[in-house]
């Protein structure tokens, strides 16, 4: 039961029950979780609006710096208590569980991110939530079977030492996550961190609370102590995020979102020296080349572009086409892009759903214009959309190519975040490397090519985490997953992950 400046606490069932059951009537209230609980916060509260058509679909309380405190104790706690005590595999046992109890819950949490997001419910649950169970399947398997080197050191005179590492948690993590992929980023994070034995202090984006505190239910309906998973709900400067990111009681923070808050959350680091995992943006190209299979190309391309209206890290930015194969697919990727479907999410023929709120609509037209003003030529989209049937109070945008831009322009150098690309022509493997690692960013690529030598080499030479041939967003989770250059610091996934949310003490041992 929490205690402190809170007013009133419930228990994840009877929050669970209250939210669900509000949908219709008004607006549900959001709370933070701390130390087991749904607690109300002393500080204000904003409408969370949904973006499909600007309505209230959640009142959310802001948690203020002293229940950030509370939840940073409560995390503590758990740490030095019983979650930090709990052998492997009590921990990966937990994970099953809760990967178990999402797919009991499947359709909750796939109406809760499409409702947060407006995203189309069949991409809910075709990508968010069942990634959301793999994730803790995934994580459960990884620390099962994590074992640590151990070497035998020869000493003068034939003695020897014996040396091996034990691993222990890092401690209380501040998971800071954005409204992209909700629930699939939150889990991404928590799952490997709880897997270690860590305590966590949950700050979801304004945008997209409602996932993180169905997770609570979840995890504490699972058998997690109260306090190994908090949340704290609220924005980023002067509020919870930086609240939570300067506070001295966190041990590390993993973040995916925007470079610039990622350098801000360095800076609050900084001064206690803090260890950063950081899944930042990305200004990602594609080569194609005149031997790919164009259809398979087109299609690969459509979703790499469009998919979550452009809402991706690892979205596809810039194409970079083989001269002769250029008016081809610059054709055929405005075809595609003329045949998504932007409506409501729970239709059935909806491929594209809104940008997640006004204010990013405003950010994405604006690069919209920018590439009027610079020449562009727009192939398909550059508007706003009347769609009607209420609508035209949501966030909608068009579906947009350009022509004509080069590496000097800003639409090419920015990242948009949007349903949007640009196509440009090439003449050489060279070139097209060249011109694709001409950016800041260093998150994802692909390259497209019947030409498999040709693949495995410009795929290697790309500057970035993540190089895909014939293929986008194939994720398996045991690989390595990060960017270079604006694009993050470090590598979540698999052993990676663990290397981040564990701190190794080496043992030496003179035999
Ligand atoms: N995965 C990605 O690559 C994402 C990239 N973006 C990029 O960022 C741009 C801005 O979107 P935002 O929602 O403002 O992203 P953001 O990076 O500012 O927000 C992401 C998360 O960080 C928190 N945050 C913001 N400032 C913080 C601070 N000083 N300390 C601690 N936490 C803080 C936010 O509340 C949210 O939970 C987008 O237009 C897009 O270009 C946004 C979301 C995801
Ligand atoms: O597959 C993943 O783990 C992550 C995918 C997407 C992002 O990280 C993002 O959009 O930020």
């Amino acid at each position: 039961m929490a205690t402190g400046a809170a007013t009133t606490s419930t228990t994840a069932r009877q929050e669970a029950s209250r939210a669900s059951s509000d949908a219709g009537t008004s607006p549900p209230v959001l709370r933070a979780f701390v130390d087991g609980a749904f607690v109300d916060s002393a500080g204000a509260s904003w409408d969370k609006l949904d973006p499909v058509d600007g309505s209230v679909r959640a009142r959310v309380q802001e948690a203020d710096a002293a229940l950030v405190d509370r939840a940073v104790r409560a995390a503590r706690a758990a740490l030095d208590g019983a979650w930090g005590a709990a052998p492997v595999a009590q921990r990966a046992a937990l994970l099953r569980r809760v990967a178990d109890r999402i797919e009991e819950r499947f359709e909750q949490f796939a109406r809760a991110e499409s409702a947060d997001t407006g995203k189309p419910l069949a991409q809910a649950r075709e990508l968010d939530v069942p990634r959301a169970v793999a994730n803790f399947r995934a994580f459960a398997d990884t620390i099962a079977a994590a074992g640590q080197p151990s070497f035998l050191t020869d000493l003068e005179g034939g003695r020897q030492a014996l040396n091996y590492a034990v691993r222990k948690p890092l401690g209380v993590v501040a998971v800071i996550v954005p409204w992209n992929l909700p629930l699939l980023l939150l889990t991404w994070k928590v799952a490997p961190a709880l897997a270690c034995g860590n305590t966590v202090v949950v700050k979801p984006s304004e945008q997209t609370p409602t996932s993180a505190a169905l997770l609570a239910e979840v995890l504490a309906e699972s058998g997690l102590p109260a306090g190994a998973y908090n949340v704290v709900h609220g924005f980023g400067p002067a509020s919870a995020g930086q609240f939570l990111t300067e506070h001295p009681g966190v041990d590390g923070v993993t973040f995916t979102g925007s470079s610039a808050t990622g350098s801000t959350i360095m800076r609050a680091v900084a001064p206690r020296v803090r260890p950063v995992s950081f899944e930042l943006g990305g200004k990602n190209a594609a080569v194609v080349f005149a031997d790919a299979d164009l259809e398979l190309t087109l299609a690969g391309l459509a979703r790499s572009v469009f998919a979550n209206t452009g809402q991706v890290c690892l979205c596809t930015e810039r194409v970079y086409v083989e001269r002769p194969v250029f008016d081809e697919v610059a054709a055929g990727l405005a075809d595609r892009a003329g045949a998504l479907r932007l409506g409501r999410p729970d239709d059935p023929a909806t491929t594209t759903g809104p940008l997640i709120s006004a204010e990013h609509r405003a950010k994405v037209l604006s690069y919209y214009r920018l590439a009027d003003e610079q020449g562009a030529e727009t192939l398909v989209g550059g508007n706003v959309p009347v769609l009607g049937g209420g609508l035209d109070h949501g966030s909608w945008i068009e579906p947009t190519l350009w022509t004509g831009l080069t590496n000097a322009d800003r639409p090419m150098r920015e990242e948009i975040f949007g349903p949007c690309a640009a196509l440009v022509p090439f003449d050489t493997e060279d070139e097209a490397v060249r011109l694709a690692g001409d950016t800041d960013y260093g998150l994802a690529s692909a390259v497209w090519t019947t030409n498999l030598s040709r693949g495995h080499r410009v795929a290697q030479r790309m500057r970035v985490g993540l190089s895909w041939v014939n293929t986008w967003f194939l994720r398996d989770l045991r690989s390595p997953f990060g960017g270079v250059g604006l694009s993050g610091i470090g590598r979540e996934g698999g052993a990676h992950s663990l290397d981040f949310y564990s701190e190794l003490t080496n043992v030496c041992v003179a035999l």
